[in-house]
């Protein structure tokens, strides 16, 4: 059985409804779109996956313990002039197991060397996250969720803002991360990211939700190789909910 899967989920932003009869289970180990038009309620699913919006009706069912699910929220969510290096926010990937006050210990630093050096980032170990790029700060944070060992991961947009050879190494990370188990659900905004990544696609729009496929979505829209570069195109999904 899957370890994320919704049910009758209703969830509302200011009392207002914004999604409704959600169901469906997320592969476990498989990368899923979440996909819509600006407003269709993609953050609202995620911040109710996270437990931090309770729904309104329905549950959410996550066998993902806590310390084990992680989220990449949009970069401009984000305030990055903390006084922090690289390395120090990789680390904080221990506090949700360790807890934040731990001192960390030889096999910590050892491994955050090893994420680091798998995202390209050795070299900025101790660079302030306020003196990063978009594409380096992405990974530094990726590289957070690592540490952490995430089991369930939630990503917000992980694109944006971001050079092409960070798209590269992130989405070659993402992969590696979904074949070793972890279920990955990411917001994602245009068809050549669609192509390069998902396994599996949840569309949000009119206040549903439907299942479909990468391939589904790219031949709706005039793409049938997904194998080539698929042109970046903005996904809007008119008359998506029919
Ligand atoms: N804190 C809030 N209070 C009231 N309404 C909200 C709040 N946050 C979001 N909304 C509304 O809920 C709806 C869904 O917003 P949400 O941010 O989930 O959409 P989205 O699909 O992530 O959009 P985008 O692609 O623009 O990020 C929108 O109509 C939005 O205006």
């Amino acid at each position: 059985m899957s370890r994320l899967r919704l049910e009758g989920l209703q969830l509302a932003q200011g009392g207002r409804t914004v999604l409704e009869h959600l169901e469906g289970s997320f592969h476990d180990g498989a990368i899923t779109a979440l996909i819509g038009a600006n407003g269709a309620g993609k953050s609202t699913l995620i911040q109710a996956i996270m437990g931090i919006l309770p729904p309104i009706v329905g549950q959410i069912h996550c066998d993902v313990p806590k310390e084990r699910r992680a989220w990449l929220p949009q970069q401009l969510a984000l305030d990055l002039t903390f006084p922090m290096s690289v390395e120090e926010l990789v680390m904080t990937g221990t506090w949700p197991s360790h807890g934040a006050l731990k001192d960390y210990c030889g096999p910590h630093y050892l491994k955050a060397r090893e994420v680091m050096r798998r995202l390209g980032i050795s070299h900025l170990a101790h660079r302030p996250l306020g003196e990063l790029s978009g594409g380096q700060r992405q990974r530094a944070l990726l590289g957070r969720t690592l540490m952490q060992g995430a089991e369930l991961l939630l990503l917000d947009e992980p694109f944006a803002n971001v050079d092409a050879d960070t798209v590269t190494v992130l989405t070659q990370v993402l992969r590696e991360m979904a074949d070793q188990g972890t279920t990955i659900v990411v917001v994602l905004h245009d068809l050549e990211q669609l192509a390069r990544l998902a396994d599996c696609v949840l569309l949000l729009a009119g206040g549903h939700g439907r299942w479909s496929t990468p391939q589904a979505i790219l031949e709706r829209h005039g793409v049938a190789d997904h194998t080539s570069q698929a042109p970046l195109l903005p996904l809007g999904f008119p008359g998506a909910a029919s």
